[in-house]
């Protein structure tokens, strides 16, 4: 499976309705603390956005919401996983993302014969608080080894000046909220990272 080179994430359907028209190609909706119908209702609207335009959703977290609304690709973390029916995820047809922070957590995720392994956090990030610390670009060649053949991608701190980098280093695809979703011009940061990732697309 070949994932995009820029995998956007964003905490709401307006966004996605917002940016993904722009030529986006891969999207993470991550929402956090809403109540299900809300979160159905914004599944629903992300799912018809990407499906008008060829973009690949990923929803985080809600795998039994996913798959009840049809959705195809879900992303998890260890305590996500540690909850989730793996086999009822695999049984309804949906791709799987799992994210790392260590060895351990890595072996726990290859043992759940995931689609993709994200790797995180690359650099310091403002998103949220973090118990590991950055991981640095050479945690990714060691990963990339790891992970093959299975997509790497890198997350946390990332933004367009970092692409080279990360890219260099093994990582698949680059994942990216606040560089875009706090920006002066999220049109417009969408934009240069979908230019400046074309050379891995
Ligand atoms: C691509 C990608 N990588 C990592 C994460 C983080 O997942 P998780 O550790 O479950 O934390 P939350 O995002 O749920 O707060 C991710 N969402 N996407
Ligand atoms: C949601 C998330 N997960 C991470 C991990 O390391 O698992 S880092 C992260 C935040 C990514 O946001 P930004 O691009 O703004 O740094
Ligand atoms: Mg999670």
């Amino acid at each position: 499976m070949k994932l995009d080179p820029f995998y956007l994430i964003v905490d709401s359907a307006a966004w996605i309705e917002r940016l993904v028209p722009l030529g986006v190609k891969l999207v993470q909706l991550r929402i956090k603390d809403r109540p299900d119908e809300e979160l159905r209702s914004e599944i629903r609207r992300a799912r018809a956005v990407c499906a008008a335009h060829g973009c690949q959703l990923i929803v985080n977290d809600y795998w039994q919401i996913a798959i009840e609304e049809g959705c195809d690709f879900v992303h998890l973390g260890q305590e996500d996983l540690a909850e989730a029916d793996v086999a009822a995820i695999r049984a309804a047809g949906l791709k799987l993302g799992l994210s790392t922070h260590d060895e351990a957590e890595l072996e726990t995720a290859l043992a759940a014969r995931p689609d993709y392994v994200a790797l995180g956090p690359i650099y310091p990030t403002i998103l949220k608080k973090m118990t590991w610390e950055a991981q640095g670009l050479s945690r990714i060649s060691a990963w990339r080894e790891r992970v093959r053949p299975l997509p790497l991608v890198a997350i946390g701190g990332l933004n367009t000046d970092r692409l080279e980098g990360v890219f260099a280093h093994g990582a698949d695809s680059a994942a990216v909220v606040t560089d875009i979703t706090l920006n002066a011009d999220p049109e417009g940061r969408t934009r240069e990272w979908i230019e400046k990732t074309a050379r891995w697309r």
